[in-house]
């Protein structure tokens, strides 16, 4: 591939959105434009609480649909409960599904501690067949929902950076100047603008 393309292979919309402004933000200060492209395929998940295992499994199974040779990338979302030794974890998509947001908020009433984390682990392979994880983490508790609930858990979590707000009550910038999306890709970029890929 040339022109600096890479793949982002997800099915979710909103994920595509963020990565895409995560990524135009600084590219002027940058010689080196990365283009972006998306496969909306539905890979197959590991199911596991170790989340570089289960993204590094989403890589490859990336890298099995679009053949080697194609700088591509995945990421794999988890919200971790700390009172839960950090289950929901991967499976919060899961639970979001079966159970809706008012649920996964009732889980944690009967306790005290309402801490959790949210997670972005991106795999990415490059087009020699080498992997490579980034992870970004940000801390904060769950609350009940507020906020518009456009996308996925964003109303139900309050991280310890944004005094007070949901991620869903924060611009689109200020989340991702915060967010464990914005962490992880921080790191990401910095790779891609170093290195051949
Ligand atoms: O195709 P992929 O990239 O796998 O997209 P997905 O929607 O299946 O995403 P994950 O497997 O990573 O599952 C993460 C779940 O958490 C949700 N999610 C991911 N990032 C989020 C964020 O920043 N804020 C709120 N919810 C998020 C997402 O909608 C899923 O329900
Ligand atoms: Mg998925």
């Amino acid at each position: 591939m040339s022109n600096n393309e890479i793949v982002f292979v997800t099915g979710n919309a909103n994920k595509l959105k963020e990565v895409q402004s995560i990524l135009a933000q600084d590219a002027n200060s940058n010689n080196k434009t990365i283009h972006l492209i998306n496969e909306a395929l539905d890979l197959e998940e590991l199911q596991d609480i170790d989340l570089n295992a289960i993204a590094l499994a989403k890589g490859k199974q990336a890298v099995l649909a679009l053949g080697k040779g194609k700088p591509v990338f995945v990421e794999d979302t988890a919200l971790r409960f700390d009172e839960f030794n950090g289950l929901p974890g991967a499976y919060i998509k899961w639970f979001l599904k079966s159970m809706g947001l008012d649920k996964i908020v009732k889980m944690l009433e009967p306790f005290e501690n309402k801490n959790a984390e949210a997670v972005t682990t991106i795999c990415f392979a490059g087009s020699k067949g080498e992997y490579h994880i980034f992870q970004g983490i940000t801390k904060g508790k769950i609350v009940s929902s507020r906020g518009p609930t456009t996308f996925g858990w964003d109303s139900i979590f309050e991280p310890l950076e944004s005094h007070g707000l949901t991620y869903a009550e924060m611009s689109k910038d200020a989340k991702n100047a915060i967010s464990h999306r914005g962490k992880a890709f921080a790191q990401f970029k910095e790779y891609l603008y170093q290195n051949e890929f």
